[in-house]
Protein backbone atom coordinates (compact mmCIF):
# COMPACT_ATOMS: atom_id res chain seq x y z
CA UNK A 1 0.00 0.00 0.00
CA UNK A 2 1.39 3.72 -0.90
CA UNK A 3 2.61 5.31 2.29
CA UNK A 4 2.48 9.35 2.75
CA UNK A 5 5.72 10.96 3.33
CA UNK A 6 6.70 10.86 7.38
CA UNK A 7 6.12 14.17 8.69
CA UNK A 8 9.71 15.98 9.30
CA UNK A 9 11.45 15.72 12.74
CA UNK A 10 12.59 19.20 14.11
CA UNK A 11 14.80 19.66 16.17
CA UNK A 12 16.39 23.40 17.48
CA UNK A 13 19.16 24.15 19.55
CA UNK A 14 20.63 27.07 21.58
CA UNK A 15 22.69 28.33 19.08
CA UNK A 16 24.74 27.40 16.20
CA UNK A 17 27.63 25.86 17.74
CA UNK A 18 25.39 23.40 20.35
CA UNK A 19 23.92 22.78 17.01
CA UNK A 20 26.49 21.48 14.87
CA UNK A 21 28.08 18.12 17.61
CA UNK A 22 24.29 17.12 17.36
CA UNK A 23 24.60 17.02 13.81
CA UNK A 24 27.64 15.34 13.63
CA UNK A 25 26.08 12.71 16.00
CA UNK A 26 23.42 12.24 13.67
CA UNK A 27 25.61 12.00 10.51
CA UNK A 28 28.00 9.42 12.12
CA UNK A 29 24.82 7.10 13.30
CA UNK A 30 23.62 7.32 9.68
CA UNK A 31 26.97 6.64 8.48
CA UNK A 32 26.81 3.40 10.86
CA UNK A 33 23.90 2.51 9.88
CA UNK A 34 24.49 2.50 5.74
CA UNK A 35 27.80 0.93 6.24
CA UNK A 36 26.50 -1.94 8.06
CA UNK A 37 24.25 -2.51 5.02
CA UNK A 38 25.85 -1.91 1.74
CA UNK A 39 29.65 -1.20 3.00
CA UNK A 40 29.84 2.69 1.64
CA UNK A 41 27.86 5.81 2.70
CA UNK A 42 26.17 8.22 -0.26
CA UNK A 43 26.39 12.02 0.97
CA UNK A 44 25.20 15.18 -0.82
CA UNK A 45 26.63 18.54 0.82
CA UNK A 46 24.66 21.83 -0.31
CA UNK A 47 27.27 25.54 0.12
CA UNK A 48 26.00 28.26 1.65
CA UNK A 49 25.99 28.15 5.74
CA UNK A 50 25.74 24.51 5.45
CA UNK A 51 29.73 23.01 5.67
CA UNK A 52 30.32 25.66 8.29
CA UNK A 53 28.52 23.27 10.48
CA UNK A 54 29.97 20.06 9.81
CA UNK A 55 33.24 21.00 11.62
CA UNK A 56 32.41 18.38 13.97
CA UNK A 57 33.10 15.83 11.59
CA UNK A 58 36.61 16.95 11.67
CA UNK A 59 38.85 14.27 13.82
CA UNK A 60 36.26 12.08 14.77
CA UNK A 61 36.82 9.04 14.85
CA UNK A 62 33.77 7.86 14.36
CA UNK A 63 33.91 9.04 10.40
CA UNK A 64 35.17 6.77 7.99
CA UNK A 65 35.92 8.97 5.48
CA UNK A 66 37.37 6.66 2.98
CA UNK A 67 33.76 4.86 2.45
CA UNK A 68 32.06 8.12 2.05
CA UNK A 69 30.64 9.12 -1.71
CA UNK A 70 29.87 12.70 -1.63
CA UNK A 71 28.39 14.66 -4.34
CA UNK A 72 26.74 18.14 -4.35
CA UNK A 73 22.96 18.99 -4.41
CA UNK A 74 23.86 21.81 -6.12
CA UNK A 75 26.58 23.60 -7.53
CA UNK A 76 28.14 27.21 -9.12
CA UNK A 77 28.95 27.21 -12.64
CA UNK A 78 32.58 28.47 -12.28
CA UNK A 79 35.80 26.80 -11.86
CA UNK A 80 36.24 24.40 -8.68
CA UNK A 81 38.48 26.54 -7.20
CA UNK A 82 36.77 29.96 -7.22
CA UNK A 83 35.26 31.43 -4.07
CA UNK A 84 31.21 30.92 -5.33
CA UNK A 85 32.05 27.27 -5.59
CA UNK A 86 30.28 24.90 -3.25
CA UNK A 87 32.80 22.23 -3.55
CA UNK A 88 35.55 25.02 -2.44
CA UNK A 89 33.71 26.41 0.22
CA UNK A 90 33.36 22.39 1.45
CA UNK A 91 37.14 21.80 0.55
CA UNK A 92 38.12 24.78 2.87
CA UNK A 93 35.68 24.02 5.80
CA UNK A 94 35.76 20.58 5.64
CA UNK A 95 37.45 18.27 3.28
CA UNK A 96 41.02 19.66 3.68
CA UNK A 97 41.13 18.67 6.93
CA UNK A 98 40.16 15.01 7.37
CA UNK A 99 41.63 12.19 5.31
CA UNK A 100 38.95 11.63 2.33
CA UNK A 101 40.15 10.39 -0.78
CA UNK A 102 39.92 12.99 -3.28
CA UNK A 103 38.37 10.18 -5.55
CA UNK A 104 35.19 10.37 -3.53
CA UNK A 105 34.41 13.57 -3.88
CA UNK A 106 32.64 13.92 -6.38
CA UNK A 107 32.77 17.83 -8.64
CA UNK A 108 31.18 18.90 -12.05
CA UNK A 109 33.61 18.52 -14.68
CA UNK A 110 35.17 21.91 -15.17
CA UNK A 111 35.53 21.28 -19.08
CA UNK A 112 32.09 22.14 -19.65
CA UNK A 113 31.53 25.14 -17.66
CA UNK A 114 30.22 26.74 -21.26
CA UNK A 115 28.14 24.10 -21.71
CA UNK A 116 25.83 23.80 -19.45
CA UNK A 117 23.89 20.96 -20.65
CA UNK A 118 26.66 18.80 -21.18
CA UNK A 119 27.62 20.32 -17.60
CA UNK A 120 24.38 18.55 -15.67
CA UNK A 121 24.43 15.67 -18.11
CA UNK A 122 27.70 14.59 -17.15
CA UNK A 123 26.96 15.43 -13.41
CA UNK A 124 24.21 13.36 -13.69
CA UNK A 125 26.51 10.30 -15.27
CA UNK A 126 28.19 10.22 -12.59
CA UNK A 127 25.44 9.89 -10.40
CA UNK A 128 24.49 7.06 -12.74
CA UNK A 129 28.07 5.22 -12.12
CA UNK A 130 27.37 5.32 -8.46
CA UNK A 131 23.82 4.16 -8.07
CA UNK A 132 22.28 2.44 -11.11
CA UNK A 133 24.87 -0.74 -11.06
CA UNK A 134 23.69 -1.20 -6.98
CA UNK A 135 19.91 0.16 -6.96
CA UNK A 136 17.03 -0.78 -9.55
CA UNK A 137 15.55 2.53 -8.59
CA UNK A 138 14.27 5.00 -11.18
CA UNK A 139 16.07 7.32 -8.92
CA UNK A 140 19.60 7.37 -6.70
CA UNK A 141 18.65 6.82 -3.41
CA UNK A 142 21.21 8.71 -1.27
CA UNK A 143 21.51 7.69 2.28
CA UNK A 144 22.00 12.14 3.23
CA UNK A 145 20.89 14.75 1.70
CA UNK A 146 21.97 17.50 3.30
CA UNK A 147 20.18 20.61 2.18
CA UNK A 148 20.33 24.38 3.43
CA UNK A 149 17.65 26.91 2.83
CA UNK A 150 17.59 30.98 1.25
CA UNK A 151 15.52 33.68 3.03
CA UNK A 152 13.26 33.27 -0.22
CA UNK A 153 12.70 29.49 0.61
CA UNK A 154 14.96 28.16 -2.09
CA UNK A 155 17.03 25.20 -1.30
CA UNK A 156 19.64 23.06 -4.03
CA UNK A 157 19.48 25.83 -6.45
CA UNK A 158 15.37 25.37 -7.07
CA UNK A 159 14.10 28.86 -6.46
CA UNK A 160 10.53 30.20 -6.23
CA UNK A 161 8.05 29.95 -9.19
CA UNK A 162 11.40 28.26 -11.11
CA UNK A 163 10.05 26.02 -14.24
CA UNK A 164 12.61 23.68 -12.18
CA UNK A 165 10.10 22.78 -9.83
CA UNK A 166 7.97 20.76 -11.95
CA UNK A 167 11.03 18.59 -13.25
CA UNK A 168 10.13 14.96 -12.89
CA UNK A 169 12.62 13.00 -15.18
CA UNK A 170 15.81 14.33 -14.96
CA UNK A 171 18.45 13.44 -11.59
CA UNK A 172 20.54 16.99 -12.83
CA UNK A 173 19.43 20.17 -14.36
CA UNK A 174 20.70 23.28 -15.05
CA UNK A 175 19.22 26.86 -14.26
CA UNK A 176 20.64 29.99 -16.36
CA UNK A 177 19.08 33.06 -14.17
CA UNK A 178 19.33 32.09 -10.73
CA UNK A 179 17.83 34.84 -8.88
CA UNK A 180 20.95 34.54 -6.49
CA UNK A 181 24.14 34.95 -8.19
CA UNK A 182 25.68 33.36 -9.68
CA UNK A 183 23.24 32.96 -12.12
CA UNK A 184 24.60 29.53 -13.84
CA UNK A 185 24.24 26.70 -11.35
CA UNK A 186 23.50 23.36 -11.60
CA UNK A 187 21.14 21.00 -9.79
CA UNK A 188 19.42 17.63 -8.37
CA UNK A 189 15.81 17.75 -8.88
CA UNK A 190 12.84 17.34 -6.42
CA UNK A 191 12.96 13.23 -7.39
CA UNK A 192 15.97 13.26 -6.33
CA UNK A 193 16.16 14.62 -2.77
CA UNK A 194 12.68 13.09 -2.73
CA UNK A 195 13.78 9.87 -2.64
CA UNK A 196 16.85 9.85 -0.38
CA UNK A 197 16.74 7.82 2.91
CA UNK A 198 17.37 10.38 4.75
CA UNK A 199 17.27 14.30 4.59
CA UNK A 200 18.44 16.79 7.07
CA UNK A 201 17.90 21.32 6.56
CA UNK A 202 20.34 22.88 8.67
CA UNK A 203 19.34 26.55 8.75
CA UNK A 204 20.61 29.03 11.25
CA UNK A 205 20.49 33.03 12.56
CA UNK A 206 17.23 34.87 12.91
CA UNK A 207 18.09 35.80 8.93
CA UNK A 208 16.22 32.62 8.54
CA UNK A 209 13.12 33.59 11.13
CA UNK A 210 10.26 33.73 8.77
CA UNK A 211 11.09 31.88 6.32
CA UNK A 212 11.30 28.76 8.71
CA UNK A 213 7.84 29.61 9.76
CA UNK A 214 6.54 29.91 5.93
CA UNK A 215 7.83 26.30 4.91
CA UNK A 216 6.63 24.25 8.33
CA UNK A 217 3.81 26.13 9.42
CA UNK A 218 2.15 26.79 5.79
CA UNK A 219 3.29 24.41 3.38
CA UNK A 220 0.32 25.04 1.45
CA UNK A 221 2.34 28.03 -0.11
CA UNK A 222 4.56 25.71 -1.57
CA UNK A 223 7.74 27.30 -1.36
CA UNK A 224 10.97 24.72 -2.90
CA UNK A 225 11.72 23.89 0.75
CA UNK A 226 8.12 22.83 1.59
CA UNK A 227 7.95 20.55 -1.33
CA UNK A 228 10.97 18.58 0.06
CA UNK A 229 9.24 15.76 1.15
CA UNK A 230 11.26 12.33 1.41
CA UNK A 231 8.93 9.21 -0.06
CA UNK A 232 8.06 6.62 2.40
CA UNK A 233 10.40 5.10 4.64
CA UNK A 234 12.64 8.39 4.29
CA UNK A 235 12.94 10.74 6.78
CA UNK A 236 13.19 14.63 6.55
CA UNK A 237 14.95 15.96 9.75
CA UNK A 238 15.15 20.06 10.61
CA UNK A 239 18.55 20.67 12.25
CA UNK A 240 17.67 24.57 13.51
CA UNK A 241 19.24 27.40 16.27
CA UNK A 242 16.51 29.09 18.72
CA UNK A 243 16.97 32.20 16.62
CA UNK A 244 15.56 30.74 13.72
CA UNK A 245 12.86 28.39 14.49
CA UNK A 246 11.81 31.05 16.98
CA UNK A 247 8.20 32.37 15.12
CA UNK A 248 7.78 28.27 14.19
CA UNK A 249 4.75 26.82 15.57
CA UNK A 250 5.42 23.61 13.99
CA UNK A 251 6.63 20.85 16.81
CA UNK A 252 9.88 20.94 17.99
CA UNK A 253 11.13 17.25 19.27
CA UNK A 254 14.23 16.45 21.75
CA UNK A 255 16.99 16.09 20.09
CA UNK A 256 18.01 12.22 20.39
CA UNK A 257 19.61 9.47 17.84
O1 LIG B 1 22.93 29.49 -3.24
C1 LIG B 1 22.81 28.64 -2.39
O2 LIG B 1 22.04 28.89 -1.29
C2 LIG B 1 21.54 27.85 -0.44
C3 LIG B 1 21.22 28.48 0.90
O3 LIG B 1 22.39 29.11 1.39
P1 LIG B 1 22.52 29.73 2.86
O4 LIG B 1 23.81 30.52 2.82
O5 LIG B 1 21.33 30.63 3.06
O6 LIG B 1 22.59 28.58 3.79
C4 LIG B 1 22.51 26.70 -0.36
O7 LIG B 1 21.92 25.63 0.35
C5 LIG B 1 22.91 26.26 -1.77
O8 LIG B 1 23.75 25.13 -1.75
C6 LIG B 1 23.62 27.41 -2.43
O9 LIG B 1 24.05 27.10 -3.74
Amino acid sequence: MHQPPNPPVLYSFPSASDLSPALAQFIAKAQKESLEKKGRFTVALSGGSLPKQLKDLIGNAAIKWDKWQVFYADERVVPLDHPDSNHHLCMSELFEHVPIPHQNIHTLDPTFLDDLEELSDAYEQQLIREFAQRDTARFPIFDLILLGIGPDGHTCSLFPGHELLREEDRWVAYIENSPKPPPKRITFTFPVVNHAARVAFVATGEGKVDILSDVLDYPEKGLPSSRVRPAYPGQLYWFVDDSASAKVQYPKSPFSL
